[in-house]
């Protein structure tokens, strides 16, 4: 079976003066049919992460650490491959990015049918075939083909959406980056989008769907990772994680949530450019401890010193 292993990956950028450490020892793992949500605050390295997979970082990133995409009897590793195999192989055949804001990704000059077709041609698609196959994308992804001869300036950002989704999808893709596909889009729209990557889930593809929006990862993701400063810090079944979150961070966002306490976390994250060498989240968390100054171990998916037990039932008993 397909499947996409990540093991401690490392990402960080020179500036001048400083080193951004926007990506530290990332672990997870991508397979079909799974849906799993990379939720975290603004600036955390959703982004970076996702990028560092299709070695799309620019040239002042240094990347560490291993991404094993295997498929049938190949085996390449992501992160050591080079761009003719990455743009070959990879980008767009064994992994589709839809990419963060859509309309501003599409070049504002030409229609939405050049850029596709483009993408098709590049994917090798016979010059007999390519308007064809893009009438068939746009109908399968919400668009009705006229719509492809607009202008990016001239698509909703529900059909700039759509658009993206199509071209992730132009050549197959079995695994799906989808890097927050619901922003700027009413809740609506958000419901659409999120029982779309659902129904590519459940064609057994596989789905890492980056997002700040807790309740749209609820809807469709099976697991989900948590993102800290850079640090996956919590990992796990998303229904397990959302129910009994064991990090206190996972715990504090959950708070914050409108629908549950409405409490947000006190503080700021810190600045990738200065992280502690122990726990990042220690300075705003509740249960920190000397022993937060070392780095956090890593059990069960939790990265934490103090993990929590059981705080769902705990707050359950107090409210009865
Ligand atoms: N080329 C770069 N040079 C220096 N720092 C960078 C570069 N690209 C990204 N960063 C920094 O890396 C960190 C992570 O950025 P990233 O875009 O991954 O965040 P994100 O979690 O996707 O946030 P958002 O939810 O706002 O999209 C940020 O602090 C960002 O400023
Ligand atoms: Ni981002």
């Amino acid at each position: 079976m397909n499947a996409l292993v990540v093991e401690d990956l490392t990402v960080s950028f020179r500036i001048p003066g400083a080193t951004v450490r926007a990506v530290t020892g990332a672990c997870f793992e991508a397979r079909p049919g799974r849906c799993l949500a990379l939720v975290g605050e603004s600036g955390c390295g959703k982004s970076v992460l996702a990028h560092a997979l299709l070695g799309l970082l620019p040239g002042n990133a240094s990347v560490s650490g291993k991404a094993w995409l295997e498929q049938g009897d190949e085996r390449v590793e992501l992160l050591g491959a080079s761009q003719a195999v990455l743009a070959r192989r990879v980008r767009g055949r064994s992994i589709g990015l839809i990419p963060q804001s859509p309309a501003t990704h599409l070049t504002p000059v030409r229609t939405a049918r050049a850029q596709l077709q483009e993408a098709l041609r590049e994917l090798g698609t016979p010059a007999a075939q390519v308007r064809e196959r893009a009438d068939v994308l746009a109908e399968r992804y919400g668009l009705r083909p006229a719509d492809l001869d607009r202008y990016p300036h001239e698509l909703s950002g529900g059909m700039a959406q759509r658009v993206a989704n199509a071209m992730a999808l132009a050549g197959d893709p079995w695994l799906l980056l989808a890097d927050e596909p619901t922003s700027g889009l009413d809740r609506p729209l958000v419901d659409r989008a999120m029982a779309a990557l659902r129904g590519l889930c459940d064609e057994g593809r596989a789905v890492l769907l980056i997002t700040h929006d807790l309740r749209a990862a609820e809807q469709v993701a099976d697991d989900l990772a948590v993102m800290y400063a850079g640090r996956l810090v919590e990992t796990g079944p998303a229904e397990r994680v959302l129910n009994r979150p064991r990090h206190p961070y996972t715990a504090g966002l959950l708070d914050a949530r409108p629908d549950r306490a409405f409490v947000p976390v006190p503080g700021m994250p810190p600045e990738l450019t200065r992280l502690p060498d122990g726990c990042a989240f220690a300075p705003r968390c509740p249960a920190a401890s000397p022993a937060c100054g070392e780095p956090p171990p890593v059990a069960d998916g939790v990265a934490c010193h103090h993990p929590l037990e059981r705080p769902l039932e705990a707050g359950r008993a107090q409210g009865q």
